[in-house]
């Protein structure tokens, strides 16, 4: 059974070959600053498919072999976790955008040309809008403003189940708060099997590496009001150009801990950064009346053993720390979709 994976990202688009449950070949495919700076539709959806096409005849593989393909879902309308078929309606709310756009939104529209072309079917595991909040974590301060549901859904429940399976639990009777810290991060609690509430560092919670996270809201307005930013953007810089990259000028972590050790004030800024991330998780002790399993970390950053060390000094007296290093995205990908064709998950409808 030979699944393709596709998880376009903010600067490559990784796509891999799974067969029988474990990874034949997986291959990163890094785009230029002038592709990425082309709208996500038509033109980045062109080049990042033809990417994919490209991969698969070097791989030797006609897409007709393929037994389906398994899409990172972006910002689409408020869903449950799971596994979904990709549908049209998913087609058309990828391309709109309808809760903004993410290089992700372009993985089911590809999907969907798949299966259009060559006949494979295309699901789509856990989209960026799994939306799981109890009520009362919707409401903010401003009637008109809603929390909205929107996080790296895919990543850590991924990391959530393991960590479950780790501790010799059901995921579903497990208390976790879960961290995702890469280029982007979020945050969130997870109780009876659900993401009870969470932050996103697009608009709230901790500053990430090229996020913004939660501002002072009146100097957010001035700040705009007096560069004259447009609504677009002001969504680049909050989204693409904050967090640690605003100080330091690069994404790479390894590079900002290199140039927080030699610029004055730079120390402080990546101490800044853990103090809020430890906050962030902190924040969330209430929803377990202060008793969780474990906290469990993933994504990039924290290969990191320093950003390790830091949020641990931070964090131990919560309890257990659970680390997993890296991304798990593209095994979640595939499982999620193995498991719907073998029949042992059910497959929802969008
Ligand atoms: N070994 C490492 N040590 C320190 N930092 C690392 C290491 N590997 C990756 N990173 C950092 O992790 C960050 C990227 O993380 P990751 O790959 O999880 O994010 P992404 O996929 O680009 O974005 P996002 O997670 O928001 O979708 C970068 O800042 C990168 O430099
Ligand atoms: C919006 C969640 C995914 C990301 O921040 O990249």
């Amino acid at each position: 059974m030979l699944i393709l994976v596709v998880n376009p990202g903010s600067t490559s688009t990784r796509v891999a070959l799974y067969e029988d449950g474990s990874c034949r070949d997986t291959s990163r495919l890094e785009h230029d600053s002038a592709t990425l700076d082309k709208p996500l539709f038509p033109d980045q959806y062109d080049l990042r498919r033809d990417g994919v096409l490209a991969y698969l005849r070097n791989q030797k593989v006609d897409p007709r072999e393929l037994a389906a393909v398994a899409a990172r879902g972006g910002r689409l309308k408020p869903v449950s976790s799971g596994v979904y078929r990709v549908n049209e309606q998913m087609v058309r709310d990828a391309r709109e955008g309808l809760q903004g756009q993410h290089p992700a939104n372009t993985a089911v529209v590809l999907a969907a040309e798949i299966e259009r072309t060559y006949g494979v079917p295309a699901y789509s595991v856990d989209p960026i809008s799994v939306d799981e909040l109890d009520d009362v974590a919707r409401i903010t301060g401003l009637k008109g403003i809603e929390h909205a549901s929107l996080s790296h859904a895919l990543s850590m429940r991924a990391v959530a189940r393991r960590a479950a399976r780790e501790l010799g639990f059901e995921y579903r009777n497990t208390r976790l708060i879960v961290a995702h810290l890469g280029g982007g991060g979020s945050i969130s609690a997870h109780l009876g099997g659900r993401m009870v509430d969470l932050y996103n560092s697009d608009q709230e919670g901790p500053f990430a590496v090229e996020r913004a996270g939660g501002l002072p809201s009146l100097k957010l307005l001035e700040y705009l009001k007096d560069r004259g930013l447009s609504f677009a953007q002001g969504i680049r810089t909050l989204a693409h150009e904050g967090g640690l990259y605003s100080y330091f000028g690069v994404r790479n972590m390894q590079a900002i801990e290199d140039l927080a050790s030699k610029e004055t004030g730079g120390r402080a800024v990546l101490d800044a950064y853990v103090y809020q991330i430890a906050k962030g998780v902190a924040s969330f002790l209430p929803i377990f009346s202060g008793k969780v399993d474990a906290v469990v970390f993933t994504g990039g950053v924290t290969c990191s053993t320093s950003i390790q060390k830091a949020l641990e000094e931070r964090l131990s007296f919560v309890g257990k720390i659970l680390w997993y290093p890296g991304e798990f995205e593209m095994d979640a990908l595939a499982d999620g979709v193995r498991a719907a064709l073998l029949g042992q998950e059910q497959v929802r409808d969008y």
